[in-house]
């Protein structure tokens, strides 16, 4: 067989280092001034490569202020109330209006409301005019010479306004870089290509482009190469010639196929491979005939990360401009975070205000986890040689979204439902300033969130078993000390999702304990948890007999694309998940999905709104055709 060479030991440098050795060695190749010249009026945003000096003077010529009447001061000298002058027309004034030039032997404007009229020809004044009064003076806004706006700066929309009135048509600025996006994998597809198992959709390549647009640059992208050293080699080699900066994507690890840093070796300098950042670690950095090139990593976080972290500051650089200042606030950590001590990890965070307190949830921290950044509203870091953060330990937060945003945002903590992301988006089409954040956790997880006030809302179902009442028992007893209520929820049917037809003939709990059944459980906490555990007491199912018992998912569409990958043959949720994932359902009972909520916040306006929307007409609709829910008093509060 044939013998395939791997990259497997890669460096673990700190970033900033990593950094420092980059630009070092292509600190050069940016620094070369490359400019431009453009019109003003396609300048806006572009950096001015020189400062720009006014050609000519604004106002141009002498003009006047106001509406009125041109007058030559002198000649209105000793006017009052008493001694009211009369001036002749042509000779003494002429009627002027703003903006109009102001000519000899006219020297001053009187407005219009403080002449009064006699004839035609005359008018009369009771107050002089002092000389140049009311004129605007040619060069009050810009004289020829002076500088409109110096070399380095980012032009504005008033910048483009003040050069033309400085008679500026043409401005030099600096080139925008060009940036090439070479997408490497056989597996890579565009976009629109049909997809397949093994395919894997270029989204990599379009974000990068979208984010060298936002930077500045101009990005070009090159169709996916498939994994062949020397065809991506002859497309770096190409794509060296026509940009100013290249990334490749993916290719950067050590797989077999992974040949990104050996290519860059051969044609140019390795500066850097492997960067002590989570995720992100197999970054690549180095330097082609000159230019800078930089191979991402391919799971989309880690993409992302790595671009925002080099490539984004490449593109700065180049064009000599500083990076925005970053937005950090502090906030309080609602769930335990663990994190190796090898790496400095990057941690999505969900942000919300419960009482004044500033609450961080972090978010799925998978690097192929895109959803995770889409949901972000900060970043925080975990330094490298620290082995974690405790819950309720005050963390540093870089903001992604501004505070006023996240300040609307109701805080909902607890278990998982479809209706959580419908209700999230009927609030916000109603009411744009107000927006729903849910962090699934499982109902228990959620009743203790709502204990220790991070959250304005927990989704439950929590049965109990005794009385056989839903989430009032639960309430009572987590939540003695506490002033709490219950928002009445929905209904929903709970019941085995199996594959369509169901092949293996699935038909009750009961057949958890068969051989060649494999189940997909729910986390500890969560209510559908519970309810299994429930049911196998009552039909004494030991539970070390059901396969797959012991592997948890969070939420109830991740078990029915379990179901639906066949990683499981069964797994328990609720029938809308079944439905919208195309797996047959077998019920098994109905429970109570309700809001547990601290009573105090029923007077937030956030909520009474949440609360409205629970009531609608919409939501009842909505339901109907999602199947497997029933409403009876949504909305209404029950004191506990
Ligand atoms: N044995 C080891 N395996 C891996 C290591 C390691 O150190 N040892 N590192 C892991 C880490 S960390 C990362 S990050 C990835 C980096 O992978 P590559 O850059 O080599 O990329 P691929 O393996 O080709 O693809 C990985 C993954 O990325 C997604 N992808 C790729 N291209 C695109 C694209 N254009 N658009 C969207 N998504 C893309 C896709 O999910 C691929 O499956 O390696 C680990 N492995
Ligand atoms: O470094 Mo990888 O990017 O952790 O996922």
């Amino acid at each position: 067989m044939k013998k395939t060479k791997r990259n497997i030991y890669l460096s673990n440098i700190e970033v900033n280092e990593a950094k420092k050795l980059f630009f070092n060695e292509i600190n050069k190749s940016i620094k070369d001034k490359k400019e431009e010249t453009v019109s003003v009026y396609d300048s806006l945003n572009r950096i001015s490569a020189k400062p720009i000096f006014a050609e000519i003077s604004s106002p141009y010529f002498n003009a006047s202020a106001m509406d009125g009447i041109a007058v030559i001061s002198n000649k209105t000298y000793g006017a009052d109330e008493r001694n009211p002058k009369r001036l002749k027309i042509n000779e003494e004034y002429i009627y002027i209006d703003t903006g109009d030039p102001i000519k000899e032997p006219f020297d001053a404007v009187i407005m219009i409301e403080d002449v009064a009229l006699v004839d035609d020809e005359t008018v009369e004044i009771i107050k002089a005019a002092s000389p140049w009064q009311h004129v605007r003076p040619m060069g009050e806004d810009i004289v020829a010479g002076e500088m409109i706006i110096p070399a380095y700066h980012k032009v504005t929309p008033v910048d483009i306004g003040a050069m033309l009135c400085g008679g500026i048509l043409d401005i030099d600025v600096i080139k925008k870089p060009r940036v090439g996006i070479i997408p490497t994998g056989t597996e890579i597809i565009e976009p629109e290509d049909n997809i397949e198992v093994g395919k894997i959709i270029d989204s990599n390549s379009v974000m990068f482009e979208a984010m060298v647009k936002t930077y500045g640059g101009i990005p070009k992208r090159y169709k996916p190469i498939p994994d062949d050293y020397e065809l991506i080699k002859e497309k770096i080699l190409q794509a060296v010639k026509e940009n100013d900066i290249v990334v490749v994507n993916a290719g950067s690890s050590a797989g077999r196929e992974d040949y990104t840093s050996k290519i860059i070796k051969e044609i140019g300098n390795l500066i850097v491979h492997g960067v002590a950042v989570k995720p992100g670690k197999p970054a690549i950095l180095g330097n082609v005939e000159g230019k800078p090139i930089v191979g991402i990593p391919g799971y989309p976080v880690s993409a992302y990360i790595v671009f925002e972290t080099f490539v984004k500051e490449l593109i700065y650089k180049y064009q000599g401009i500083k990076q925005e200042k970053k937005q950090f606030i502090k906030g309080t950590l609602s769930k335990r975070l663990m994190s190796s001590l090898k790496h400095l990890e990057y941690v999505r965070m969900k942000l919300g205000k419960v009482s004044g307190k500033l609450v961080a949830t972090p978010l799925n921290r998978g690097a192929g986890v895109t959803m995770s950044l889409v949901k972000a509203d900060g970043i925080t870091k975990i330094p490298k040689n620290v082995e974690g953060i405790e819950v309720g330990e005050t963390i540093e937060i870089e903001l992604l979204k501004d505070m006023e945003s996240i300040e609307n945002t109701i805080v909902s903590i607890g278990s998982h439902d479809l209706i959580m992301d419908i209700l999230a988006n009927m609030i916000h089409e109603r009411y744009h300033e107000i927006n729903l954040s849910s962090a699934h956790v499982g109902s228990l997880g959620g009743v203790m969130a709502l204990k220790r006030g991070e959250a304005h809302i927990s989704p439950i179902h929590l049965l109990d078993e005794k009385t056989g009442i839903y989430n009032i028992e639960h309430l009572k007893k987590y939540l003695k000390n506490k002033n709490i209520s219950l928002i009445k929820g929905v209904k929903r049917l709970q019941g085995l999702m199996v594959k369509k037809n169901n092949p293996k003939k699935i038909s009750s709990i009961n057949d958890l304990e068969r051989e060649d059944v494999v189940f997909v459980n729910r986390q500890k906490g969560s209510g559908t948890r519970i309810l299994l555990d429930f049911k196998l007491k009552e039909l004494n199912i030991d539970n070390s007999k059901v396969k797959g018992y012991d592997r948890e998912m969070t939420t109830h569409m991740t078990v029915a694309s379990a179901v639906l990958s066949g990683t499981a043959d069964v797994g328990l949720g609720i029938q809308s998940s079944a439905k919208a994932m195309g797996l047959d359902f077998i019920p098994i009972g109905e429970e109570e999905y309700d809001f547990a909520i601290i009573s105090e916040f029923l007077e937030d306006e956030k909520i009474k709104r949440f609360i409205e929307i629970l009531k609608s007409k919409e939501f009842s609709v909505m339901l109907e055709s999602l199947g497997g829910y029933k409403i009876e008093e949504p909305g209404r509060i029950i004191n506990i």
